[in-house]
């Protein structure tokens, strides 16, 4: 069931707006290009929403940029297409307000594009039985979702979405001990508890087995770690982890790159609003400075692989980290060091030069945008 955006551009001031059905649409479900009337300038070039915005510019003539909020600013996300796949583990990075948050709430449906499309299995989700059918499938975990816990015990407040579910008493009974399983929580020790007497990272816990008990094949994680301490990060990441081994496709987004790095399969990056880069790890991490410009990191240990790449010490062209790089240059000096002792005094650049990067931020199909830049 994987989940393709096609051109998603999605603004806070102009929002999709429903429309009826016609009889004969198919996979749009029914739905016109979802415009909101009053986005004048969005109507008037729906091939490239995001490059003007002449309506907002206060009546000046000159265009403005369109990205983000405050009024003016208008575009949280930008012409993005990309599919997410089946089983994979996929990080979203981006500097505050790239708009990690609104591109994630698109997945099941929870907002619709203003223009563009999500497609989940190849049906739009625009259409709102297809949406509910989305939001059965993909759980979506918010930041700091323990402040949503509500009832009075654990057990009701991981019982409350099967129960919605229409379930019977045993099916929401068995989901709520496997959850609790999940999540490691002792269901015995814990069920009659209030959630409001146990530690953050058990209430957290407790709330990540209330979307669990849904049965999601896919779980969107809103940075799932922050705010815990390194003890507790550590676990929830391993968890994480766990669950994606079981067979659940995985999407977290993280400011944290050694996060993103150890965890998952492709790195997605955006910058206002707008898909900078889409990779694996090591593609995307291989480019400190186009990241660093853009108000981002890479793993400490793929950061020093980079310099000393820079500075003529040939490494691949892999991602490291600590371990990893201390083997690859554990190996580089014995290697040296076995075909003259003094090879290792001073490095040379020449003898194994570097192969050119392939281009960044670029090439990514659907993607070359018409946004601002
Ligand atoms: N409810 C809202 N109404 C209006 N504008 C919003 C709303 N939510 C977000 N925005 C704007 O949309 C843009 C993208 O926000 P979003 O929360 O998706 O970013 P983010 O990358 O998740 O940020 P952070 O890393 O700070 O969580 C920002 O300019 C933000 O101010």
């Amino acid at each position: 069931m994987p989940i393709a955006f096609e051109q998603v551009s999605y603004s806070y001031s102009a929002p999709a707006k429903k429309k009826r059905r016609r009889k004969g649409d198919a996979d749009s479900g029914g739905f016109d290009a979802l415009v909101e009337p009053g986005a004048a300038s969005v109507g008037a070039d729906s091939a490239s929403p995001c490059a003007i915005d002449t309506a907002k510019s206060d009546g000046a003539d000159a265009p403005k940029p369109l990205w983000g909020n405050p009024a003016g600013k208008t575009w949280a996300l930008c012409n993005i297409t990309f599919t997410l796949e089946d089983g994979e583990f996929l990080g979203i990075a981006g500097h505050t307000g790239s708009g990690k948050s609104t591109l994630i709430q698109h997945m099941n449906g929870l907002i619709h594009p203003t223009s563009g499309r999500v497609l989940v299995d190849g049906v739009d989700i625009a259409d709102k039985k297809a949406a509910a059918a989305a939001r059965s499938n993909v759980g979506v975990v918010f930041q700091y979702p323990e402040h949503q816990l509500f009832a009075a015990t654990v057990y009701d407040d991981v019982a409350f979405g099967p129960r919605n579910m229409g379930l019977a008493a045993s099916e929401v009974d068995a989901r709520v001990r496997e959850s609790l399983a999940q999540v490691a929580l002792d269901f015995d020790e814990i069920r009659d508890k209030s959630p409001f007497e146990l530690s953050g990272g058990q209430q957290r816990r407790v709330a990540f087995a209330g979307v669990l008990a849904m049965r999601p094949t896919k779980l969107i994680l809103d940075e799932p770690v922050a705010g815990l301490d390194p003890a507790a990060r550590n676990d929830f990441l391993n968890l994480i982890s766990d669950l994606h081994e079981s067979g659940l496709t995985v999407v977290m987004v993280s400011h944290t790159m050694d996060d993103l790095a150890r965890y998952c399969d492709r790195v997605l990056v955006l910058k206002e609003g707008s898909l900078f880069t889409l990779g694996t790890p090591a593609e995307v991490f291989s480019h400190a400075s186009e990241l660093r410009d853009i108000g981002l990191g890479v793993p400490s240990a793929q950061k020093l692989a980079n310099d000393l790449r820079e500075a003529g010490i040939h490494l691949n062209g892999e991602l490291y980290d600590t371990q990893s790089l201390a083997d690859a240059l554990a190996t580089l000096y014995r290697k040296r060091s076995s075909a003259s002792p003094d090879a290792l005094d001073v490095p040379n650049a020449q003898e194994e030069p570097r192969t050119a990067d392939a281009p960044f931020a670029s090439g990514i199909e659907g993607n070359e945008a018409s946004c601002p830049k």
